[in-house]
């Protein structure tokens, strides 16, 4: 593991110069950073406004989300979504969907989120005749390559699927267990396909943007 992966004063210079979340966002992360125990979970203000600037772009209207948490980048992405999108959330932690439920029952794109409560390969295998504009990847490392070969055929051509901690606080570089060998062979996939184009960003612990052909 790599000490960091961006310098930090560079990492710090990008949060103070990105822009801020919302006021109910804000609270959030507070929240989170108080009670949760885990607030390093949490995607952060980068990836944050960089999953709501896409959404913004891209006409995206239909999401699914991997890997929930608290609902930081849930409710980022929902910011963006016009009044009749949706984003699903799949999450195995009922603490932390009670946790963010309480939020987005405050915040007037809440009813645009939909948690499925269990393990996302399990909900994935229940979906029928659903497509998605965009996936976000970001939860238990060891299933990642699972996630992308479940979640390509529900993506439409064109959408995306946007993968967090791509980098893995480096161990990318050299696998030592089954954690990193999932995310490098996810990484590794996606660069050698004729069926996707993507771009790894060196962005805090990595993310890497994927667009179906
Ligand atoms: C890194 S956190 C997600 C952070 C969130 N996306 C954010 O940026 O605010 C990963 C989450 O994945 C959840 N998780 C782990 N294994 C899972 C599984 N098999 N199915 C669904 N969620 C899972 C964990 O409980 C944890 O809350």
């Amino acid at each position: 593991m790599l000490d960091y992966l961006v310098n930090p004063d560079i990492e710090d210079y990008c949060h103070q110069n990105t822009t801020k979340e919302s006021d109910l966002l804000l609270s959030l992360i507070e929240a989170t950073n108080k009670n949760m125990g885990y607030p390093v979970k949490l995607s952060g203000r980068q990836v944050g406004r960089l999953l709501k600037l896409i959404v913004s772009i891209s006409q995206t209207k239909t999401i699914l989300e991997i890997g929930m948490f608290t609902g930081y980048s849930a409710l980022s992405m929902a910011e963006a979504l016009p009044d009749d999108g949706k984003i699903i959330c799949c999450e195995t932690n009922p603490r932390a969907v009670e946790f963010a439920k309480a939020f987005f029952e405050q915040s007037p794109h809440g009813d645009k989120i939909d948690i499925r409560f269990g393990k996302a390969l399990d909900t994935i295998g229940s979906f029928s005749d659903i497509t998605f504009d965009l996936v976000f990847i970001d939860a238990d490392k060891k299933n990642y390559t699972n996630y992308l070969h479940a979640t390509l055929p529900l993506v439409r051509k064109g959408g995306l699927v946007i993968v967090d901690n791509a980098l893995w606080q480096g161990n990318v570089l050299a696998p030592s267990d089954e954690r990193d060998q999932a995310v490098a062979d996810l990484n590794h996939y996606v660069a050698e396909s004729d069926a996707l184009e993507n771009v790894l960003l060196s962005i805090r612990d990595g993310v890497n943007i994927i667009r179906k052909c």
